[in-house]
C-alpha cells in the first residue's frame, strides 16, 4: 500500500493537480498521498479524534495538575497538553503516515517546525492550558490542516462549552454542524473587540499591550473581552459574538485553523500591520469586515516577535571548519521545560 502510495506521490509530483472522482480503495490511497483535493475524509477523521481527545481533557480538567512552565513565568503546560498531543499525532500518523505534523508541545520538546508543501497538521492540543489550570472553563482544542501551505481546514473544540467549529476552505464554517457568520460589523465605535494578554511579561511587550488597549478604548469602542484561548476568541467573531480580534505574541498553532474559520464565515484575517496574513509572524486582526480590521490595524503597535519559523528552526547547516566552541554557541530559545 505504501509503495504505492509513494509511487502515486511521485506521479502526482510530474502533474499539477488530479481532480477525479475516485472509487473508495483509490481515494484511500489518493488522501494518503495528497493527490486527492478533496479532503473532507480527512477533516471528519480530525473531527473524530478531536472527540476523543476532548473526553481526555474534560477528565483532566477537574482533576487537580502537575504544572511546568515554557517560556515565562505566564507560559504554562501540563502533561495533558503533552499527552494528547501524542494521542493527536499518533492517530492521525496510523492512518495517514505520509503527512507532517507541526505540534505546540513537539515543538516545545526541540521538534523543529518546518512548513512544507506536504500535508501538514498543525496540532494545539490544549488552547487555553492557563484556563486549564485554573479550571476557568474555557480550553480547546485547535487542529489545522494544510497542503501547500494552504489551509484546507480547521477545527476547534470548545471542550467544557462542547462547541466543534469547523470549516473546509471554500465550503463555509459551521459550529456543531449549524452555519456561522460574522456580525458584518463595519463601524468600529459599535465594535466589541477581544484580544489576549499573552504569557509575554517584559516591560516592552507589557507598554505596548496596555498602550494599545487604551488607544482602542478611546476611540471609542463598545468594549475589550479576552477568554483566554486565541482559537476561542476568534470562532467568536465567526459567530458574530464579537466584532473584532487582535494579538500579537501567539503561535501558528494557536489560530491557523481558527483563521480559516473567520474566513469562511465571511470574515477578514489580516497582519497587525495591515499586510496580508501570515499564519508565522505571531500577529493577527480578525475581524468582522475589512474596514473594522484595518481601522485597528492604524491604531495598534506590534511588539517585536522572532517567527515561529526562525525560532524553531533547524540548525543552519555547518560550515566544513566549526569555529564557535561550546561557550560561544548562540542557545536557541527553544521551550525548556521545568516544573514549578
Ligand atoms: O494555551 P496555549 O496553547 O499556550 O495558547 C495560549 C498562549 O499560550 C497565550 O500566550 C495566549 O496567546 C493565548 O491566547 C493562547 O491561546
Ligand atoms: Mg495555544
Ligand atoms: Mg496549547
Amino acid at each position: 500500500m505504501l509503495c504505492l502510495a509513494i509511487f502515486l506521490e511521485e506521479l502526482h509530483s510530474s502533474f499539477s493537480i488530479f481532480a477525479f472522482p475516485a472509487s473508495d480503495f483509490s481515494s484511500q490511497i489518493l488522501q494518503r498521498t495528497s493527490i486527492m483535493t478533496d479532503w473532507t475524509e480527512c477533516m471528519n477523521y480530525g473531527i473524530h479524534i478531536a472527540r476523543e481527545a476532548r473526553e481526555a481533557i474534560l477528565h483532566a480538567f477537574r482533576i487537580k495538575k502537575a504544572v511546568m512552565l515554557k517560556s515565562s513565568p505566564a507560559d504554562l503546560v501540563t502533561e495533558t497538553d503533552q499527552r494528547v498531543e501524542k494521542m493527536l499525532i499518533s492517530a492521525i500518523h496510523e492512518k495517514y503516515p505520509l503527512h507532517k505534523f507541526i505540534g505546540e508541545e513537539s515543538v516545545a520538546a526541540g521538534e523543529q517546525l518546518i512548513l512544507t508543501d506536504s500535508p501538514t497538521w498543525i496540532i494545539d492540543p490544549i488552547d487555553g492550558t492557563t484556563n486549564f489550570v485554573h479550571r476557568f472553563p474555557f480550553v480547546a482544542i485547535s487542529i489545522a490542516f494544510t497542503v501547500k501551505k494552504q489551509t484546507e481546514f480547521g477545527i476547534v473544540y470548545s471542550c467544557v462549552e462542547d462547541r466543534l467549529y469547523s470549516a473546509q476552505r471554500g465550503r463555509g464554517a459551521f459550529c456543531n454542524d449549524i452555519p456561522i457568520t460574522t456580525s458584518g460589523q463595519e463601524d468600529i465605535t459599535k465594535s466589541l473587540l477581544v484580544t489576549e494578554i499573552g504569557s509575554e511579561r517584559d516591560e516592552l511587550a507589557l507598554s505596548i499591550m496596555t498602550s494599545n488597549l487604551h488607544r482602542l478604548l478611546e476611540i471609542p469602542i463598545h468594549g475589550i473581552r479576552a477568554v483566554g484561548t486565541a482559537a476561542v476568541d476568534m470562532c467568536l467573531i465567526a459567530t458574530g459574538g464579537a466584532d473584532a480580534y487582535y494579538h500579537i505574541g501567539m503561535h501558528c498553532w494557536d489560530i491557523a485553523a481558527s483563521a480559516l474559520i473567520v474566513c469562511e464565515a465571511g470574515g477578514v484575517v489580516i497582519d497587525t500591520n495591515g499586510s496580508e496574513f501570515d499564519m508565522m509572524a505571531r500577529r493577527v486582526i480578525a475581524a468582522s469586515s475589512s474596514s473594522v480590521a484595518h481601522r485597528i490595524s492604524q491604531v495598534i503597535r506590534a511588539f517585536p516577535c522572532q517567527r515561529d519559523d526562525e525560532l524553531h528552526a533547524p540548525p543552519p547547516k555547518k560550515s566544513t571548519i566549526d569555529h564557535t566552541t561550546d561557550s560561544n554557541k548562540v542557545h536557541k530559545t527553544g521551550s525548556g521545560q521545568r516544573r514549578l
